[in-house]
This record gives structure tokens, C-alpha cells and sequence, in this order.
């Protein structure tokens, strides 16, 4: 028989209230041993709660019991909302360690218990614990529907057009002289690719979700003394990195968290670029311009940001980096003359070029709208979205699609139900159906103790 497990739920320290979170067998001791009174199910009643063995008293507190099933674990929970300081949630958790069988849970066990007793699928696992980390409110909208059975109902749907077609298949098989519905094998294989269809239109998503989960990345890339920290400061609207007229103040990669219309973007500044051999043989310059070039590789979109002055001889260390991605060539200082754009020197083609000023705030505006926009472009409407939002989901997915390829290339039906009966396997791994101990730990890691 499991354990009955306790912890804080809430983030330690003041607060006004802290919930504390009981859950398994004995979990009604915590009514009998410690409290004035048991309440009624599912609602909450204020409580004397006290030491189960000097019956001094801990707190007055709401108390709430869930008897299992129709709880959040599936187990027999009670919930004791108690006021949030740090000694009444010592007290709290110190006497409850001292009820027989009691232990403090472990990370994530409560929704592991959740999971164990088909409360929760693993999409919907996850879709939880993106929902207590979003940070903006596309984030929010996306995990919420995870949570909701979103993706989980996508699955499901597939397993189940999945299961039928093998079960046509089955039959061809074990009845192979019998008379069944003429063209049977045309059926399977019509099936089979309008799946394949199906699977592979939300692979095509340009990861999207997974995007909106670890936010869009913006670097700030540039020559020595070009502006990037102070652009960087200008567009967090605080004082971040450094600036000064050092050439080469900028080392390390800085981050800051930006939430443009609702989505989650990291803008990070990066150390000026120069060719290094002629200007500097300093290691730690070096070492932060190594750091800068990789850094930008990984980018979503690069930022280059250069002084106006220089705006007939631009920095070609920097402009190799534009090359392969998406970019945005920012002419900075442009504190007083504004230039004509068509004397600028040509660059890639379709690459957009702004003029602003990080001193002033000219052109900052226009910026950050472009820059909402790109956002918004790349991360999509959530209400069209696929409902991948990690990687995990997509490999399971790209192995369902091969899968299904091969069967419907294959005339031998044995093999067909073979990689049809892999496939389902794939699908299964998504929601936890099939194969999952392995995935568990991953899952379950994410989420930190009371959750
Ligand atoms: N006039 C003017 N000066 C600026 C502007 N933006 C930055 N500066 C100045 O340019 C100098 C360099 O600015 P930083 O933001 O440190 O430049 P950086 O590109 O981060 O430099 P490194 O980190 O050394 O590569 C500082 O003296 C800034 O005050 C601007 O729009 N107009
Ligand atoms: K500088
Ligand atoms: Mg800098």
C-alpha cells in the first residue's frame, strides 16, 4: 500500500496564506490526530489545528477534504490553507512527519500519483507543468489547453483510426478465403495515407508551440562600440549591461526576458565583433567573441546593430553572421541627420534596415513594433496550433509517420500490421498509453516538491 505524502504546495516564505497538500491512504489521520473537526467533503471550513501528540496548538486554518477517487491524486487528499508565515508551516509540516506512515512527498509526486491513478495523461502532466511555469499569457493559453486533454484528444483520435485500420487488416489475415468487402486492401492503404496526411500537416507546424514554450530568441549582434547594450538596456527599459566608450565592455552573454503581445522572447547582447587577429589578443575578448558567434547561430533573429558612421564600411565579421538567418540591420547613433536609405551600401537582399538612436529612443518605437510582428509571425496563433509544443512529442510523432510510410508501401499484410502495430506503439509513447517508464523521470523531474 502507498505511503501517505505531505508537503508545502505554495512557494515558501511570507505569505498570506500556504497551503499545505496531504495525499493517500491515511490521509483522514491528519482530521482525527490534529484537527477540532472533520470537515464535509469539498468544503472548507475553519479548523483549530494541533500537535497529534501535546495537542498544542499549530494554527487556526481552513481545512478541505477531497475523499479519494474524485480527487486530485485519485487518493483521499486534504488541503489545509494555513496563514503563510514560516513557523506556522514548520509547525505544520513537523507534526504531520510525526503521523505514522507520513513521509514529505517528492518532486512531482503528487502528480505522478495523478498520472498512476488516470487522473492525468502525460500531455495533460505536462501541460500542468507548463501552465505553473508560463510566464506570458500566450504561454498561459497554450498549456491550458494541453492541460485540458487538447493534444491528448488528437492522440486518441489517431490511435483509435489506427486501431481500426489493423483490425481490417487482422481480419484479411486470419480470413484470407472468406468473402469480405471487396477491395479491403485499398481500404487499408486509403486509410493508412490520409493518416500519414493527417500526422504529417501538424509536424509542418514550424515548431511553433515548442517555440512558444522556451521563447522566441532575439541577439544582439555588432561591432565594438556599435550601441548593442545600450540598445539592450533600451529595449528591457532598465539597466541591464554595461555601457561605456570602452570598445569591448561586453563579454558574457547577457539575457533579459521581454513579453511581446503575450509572447515569450529572449533578447541577449553579445560581445562587439572585430577580426581578431588585428585588433586584440586579449583571451577573455577573445573568448567573449567566440561565445557571441555561437550564441547568434542558435538565434531566431539576429539584430546587427552598427554605428551609423560606419555605414559605408560595415563590419564583415557581422555581416558573415547574417548570411544564413533571419536579420535586422540597425544603423545606430542616428541621434540628429537621419540618411537616405537608398545611399546605404546594399546588403542582403530583403534584409530590413532601421535607423534608430539607443541614446535618444528614435526609431525605437518602430523597431519594437517590427519586432512584435516577427514575434507574432513565427509564433502563430495559438488557436491554429498544431498542439506540439515539445520535443518529445514531435520525435514520437516523426516515428509514427515512418512507421505508417512503410506500411503503406508494403503488400504483405503481415508486415503492414507489423509497423501499423509500431505505430500505434509511437503514438501510444505521447500520452503515456504504451512504453512510458522511461519518459516518466524526464516528466516528472520538471516538476519541483508539492506540485
Ligand atoms: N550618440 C550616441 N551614442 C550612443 C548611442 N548608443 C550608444 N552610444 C554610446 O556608444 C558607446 C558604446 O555603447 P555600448 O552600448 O557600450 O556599445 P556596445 O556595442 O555594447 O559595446 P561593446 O560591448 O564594447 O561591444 C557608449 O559611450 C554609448 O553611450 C546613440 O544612440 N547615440
Ligand atoms: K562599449
Ligand atoms: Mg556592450
Amino acid at each position: 500500500m502507498s505511503e501517505t505524502i505531505f508537503a508545502l504546495s505554495t512557494a515558501p516564505g511570507l505569505a498570506g496564506v500556504a497551503v499545505i497538500r496531504v495525499s493517500g491512504p491515511e490521509a483522514k489521520m491528519v482530521w482525527e490526530k490534529m484537527c477540532s473537526h472533520q470537515p464535509k467533503p469539498r468544503i472548507a471550513s475553519l479548523i483549530k489545528l494541533s500537535d497529534p501528540y501535546d495537542q498544542s496548538e499549530i494554527d487556526r486554518c481552513l481545512g478541505l477534504w477531497f475523499p479519494g477517487p474524485a480527487s486530485f491524486t485519485g487518493e483521499d487528499v486534504v488541503e489545509l490553507h494555513l496563514h503563510g508565515g514560516r513557523a506556522v508551516v514548520n509547525g505544520a509540516i513537523e507534526a504531520l512527519a510525526k503521523l505514522p506512515g507520513f513521509r514529505p512527498a517528492e518532486a512531482g509526486e503528487f502528480t505522478r500519483r495523478a498520472f498512476n491513478n488516470d487522473k492525468l495523461d502525460l500531455t495533460e502532466v505536462e501541460g500542468l507543468s507548463d501552465l505553473i511555469a508560463a510566464e506570458t499569457e500566450a504561454q498561459r493559453k497554450q498549456a491550458i489547453r494541453q492541460m485540458d486533454g487538447e493534444l491528448s484528444r488528437l492522440i486518441e483520435g489517431w490511435r483509435e483510426r489506427l486501431i481500426r485500420i489493423l483490425a481490417y487488416l487482422e481480419a484479411e489475415i486470419d480470413f484470407p478465403d472468406e468473402e469480405l468487402e471487396e477491395g479491403i486492401s485499398e481500404k487499408v492503404k486509403h486509410n493508412i495515407v490520409a493518416l500519414i496526411s493527417d500526422v504529417n500537416q501538424h509536424l509542418e507546424d514550424g515548431h511553433k508551440g515548442e517555440r512558444l514554450r522556451d521563447g522566441f530568441s532575439i541577439a544582439i549582434v555588432g561591432p565594438p562600440n556599435a550601441g548593442k547594450s545600450s540598445l539592450l538596456n533600451a529595449l528591457a527599459r532598465r539597466d541591464v549591461a554595461i555601457v561605456s566608450d570602452v570598445a569591448g565592455t561586453t563579454r558574457d552573454i547577457i539575457e533579459v526576458h521581454l513579453d511581446l503581445s503575450g509572447y515569450p522572447v529572449l533578447l541577449s547582447d553579445t560581445a562587439g565583433l572585430r577580426d581578431l587577429e588585428l585588433h586584440t589578443t586579449d583571451g577573455v575578448e577573445l573568448e567573449g567573441i567566440r561565445r557571441a558567434k555561437s550564441h547568434a547561430e542558435s538565434a531566431d533573429l539576429l539584430l546587427a546593430v552598427f554605428d551609423i558612421k560606419d555605414y559605408e564600411d560595415l563590419d564583415s565579421s557581422t555581416l558573415k553572421l547574417l548570411e544564413n538567418q533571419d536579420s535586422l540591420v540597425l544603423l545606430n547613433k542616428c541621434d540628429g541627420k537621419i540618411l537616405d536609405t537608398n545611399s546605404l551600401p546594399v546588403l542582403k537582399s530583403q534584409m530590413e534596415i532601421l535607423q534608430i538612436s539607443a541614446k535618444t529612443g528614435y526609431g525605437i518605437d518602430e523597431l519594437l513594433s517590427l519586432l512584435n510582428q516577427t514575434v507574432i509571425d513565427n509564433m502563430g496563433n495559438i488557436g491554429s496550433s498544431s498542439g506540439i509544443t515539445r520535443q518529445r512529442h514531435r520525435s514520437a510523432l516523426q516515428d509514427t509517420s515512418n512507421a505508417l510510410s512503410r506500411a503503406s508501401l508494403i503488400d504483405l499484410p503481415e508486415l503492414c500490421a507489423e509497423d501499423l502495430r509500431l505505430a500505434t506503439r509511437h503514438l501510444g509513447r505521447i500520452t503515456g498509453k504504451v512504453d512510458v517508464e522511461d519518459l516518466l523521470d524526464v516528466i516528472f523531474r520538471d516538476f519541483c516538491i508539492g506540485k
